[in-house]
């Protein structure tokens, strides 16, 4: 099995004990069960092949840039294991024509956001995943997001956007090309 339900639940009313709490009270008694569903889905991703999404490619005569901006990104720091929210935004230059469907560039973020994460990582293993799977000209790769563990405890700055790119290609040699992509991308602030 993937997941271990009842070692979350255990670990959970653990959790409840150890803050002084009574796991048996009637709000809390279902808690274990929906952390551990959470739980579930907030690391789907620890099973899944993400590569796996840009498997199918089709041919089109298109050789300029693809970007796929605003990808609602929700993750988890693995340092506090509290989610980290934002926005990622992906951008390919074909090679030979060959390119993606739209909506699998998403399920790559996806996948690798549904783990315990560091915004850098998710950011280069995007970038890595594309580049490797479409052999493009080139591959860029920009999230935006909101760490609640900035916000909500330590040094409680909430609205801090942390900003992280990775560049691959093309817009690692050509400095107007990348130019190109942060104005598209950023263009809407
Ligand atoms: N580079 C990076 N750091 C992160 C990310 N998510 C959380 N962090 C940081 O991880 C660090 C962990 O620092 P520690 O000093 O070990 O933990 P801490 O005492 O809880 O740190 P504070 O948050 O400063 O209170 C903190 O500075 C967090 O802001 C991330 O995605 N990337
Ligand atoms: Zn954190």
């Amino acid at each position: 099995m993937a997941i271990d339900h009842a070692k979350i639940e255990r670990a959970v009313r653990d959790i409840l004990e150890a803050i002084g709490e009574d796991p048996e009270r009637e709000g809390l008694k279902d808690t274990p069960k929906r952390v551990a569903r959470f739980y579930e889905e907030a690391f789907a991703g620890l099973h899944e092949d993400p590569s796996k999404n840009l498997s199918v490619l089709f041919s089109e005569n298109h050789e300029e840039m693809v970007l796929v901006r605003d990808i609602p990104i929700y993750s988890m720091c693995e340092h506090h294991l509290l989610p980290f929210v934002g926005q990622a935004h992906i951008a390919y230059i074909p090679r030979h024509g060959k390119v993606t469907g739209l909506s699998k560039l998403a399920r790559v973020a996806e996948d690798y956001a549904r783990r315990p994460q560091l915004q850098e990582r998710l950011t280069s293993q995007i970038a890595n995943t594309v580049n490797d799977m479409l052999n493009p000209r080139g591959v860029i790769v920009v999230i935006e997001a909101e760490h609640m563990c900035m916000t909500v405890r330590g040094i409680k700055k909430p609205g801090a956007q942390t900003v992280t790119s990775a560049v691959r290609g093309m817009f690692e040699t050509s400095a107007a090309t990348r130019a190109e992509a942060f104005s598209l991308i950023m263009g809407r602030h």
